[in-house]
């Protein structure tokens, strides 16, 4: 799959790659990187070129509103009709699939913005706008959900609440592709990760396998005020340093994902935000 905007730079340069039934697998990478492309290409709000999107077995290029129901999809700015209730943004979206009363309220009481849903979504929080339009795409039960960044703007705890709402749907079947720049989501969420950067998928792996092929730990020692972060292989020098006996404290530190990140990609996920 490839698609550019403009002609010049290509925002999804030929990637290629598959989702297992029952897994959540995640697009990590930062700002720019073309995520938001990506998702926008696999659930048809940018068409598709025909024979290069298959979802379900659907040629997304080709399927209409009907299959849209299978999948969901939350978008972390996407538009809410801001002079309706939170309850009534549902409403419109949910009749369209024969969604009943009761459904509506179940999710909104699943994602803790049913004492919110007499209110217009323009007065809902940040976070509680992302949850509205996560609780839109769950209302219809959908086999697939893709979400772009789906915490975005959220506190941590309600962030912490709604990534459990997401894993307790997976553990119940549900099939999810996540875009994020953040490495805590993307290690809590996801089966397996793909880094992402300049449109490209780097690598793809599990997050456990990738702290065993680039993850080298380290120790760190505490000296006066300093703190000096040895390789765990370098022997030498840490028996340099627990020889000298100048030390306060000595720690072993995991490499983090966005270390890893740095590694494979060479860059950060925070640069050039
Ligand atoms: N509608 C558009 N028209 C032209 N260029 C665009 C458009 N949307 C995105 N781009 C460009 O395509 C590239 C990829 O953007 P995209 O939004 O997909 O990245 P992203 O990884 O989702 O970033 P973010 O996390 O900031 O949303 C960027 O260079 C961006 O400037």
């Amino acid at each position: 799959m490839t698609f550019s905007y403009d002609r010049q730079i290509k925002a999804v340069d030929d990637i290629s790659f598959t989702v297992e039934k029952g897994e959540v697998f995640g697009f990590l990478g930062p700002s720019g990187a073309g995520k938001s492309t990506t998702i926008k290409l696999l659930t048809r709000l940018i068409v598709p070129q025909a024979n290069s999107v298959f979802i379900l077995g659907r040629d997304m290029a080709k399927v209409d509103y009907k299959f849209m129901r299978k999948i969901g999809i939350s978008f972390e700015n996407d538009v809410l009709y801001p002079t309706l209730t939170g309850y009534e943004n549902l409403y419109f979206h949910a009749k369209l699939y024969g969604i009943n009363k009761q459904e509506i309220e179940d999710v909104m009481k699943t994602l803790d913005i049913f004492d919110a849903r007499d209110k217009p979504a323009a007065q809902y929080s940040k976070g509680m706008k992302t949850r509205l339009v996560l609780a839109r795409a769950l209302v219809t039960r959908p086999e697939i959900l893709f979400l772009d960044e789906p915490t975005g703007g959220m506190d941590p705890d309600i962030a912490a609440y709604v990534r459990k709402v997401l894993k307790d749907l997976n553990n119940q079947g549900t099939t999810m592709f996540v875009t994020t720049h953040d490495m805590h989501e993307a290690e809590q969420l996801c089966d397996r990760i793909a880094f992402f950067n300049s449109g490209k998928i780097v690598d793809i792996d599990t997050p456990e396998s990738y702290k065993k092929r680039y993850g080298e730990s380290r120790i760190s020692f505490t000296v006066g005020d300093k703190i000096i972060a040895v390789d765990r292989k370098n022997k030498e020098e840490l028996l340099r340093l627990i020889d000298q006996d100048q030390w306060n404290s000595i720690h072993s530190q995991e490499a983090t994902l966005e270390d890893i990140f740095i590694k494979v990609v060479g860059r950060g996920l925070k640069d050039g935000e």
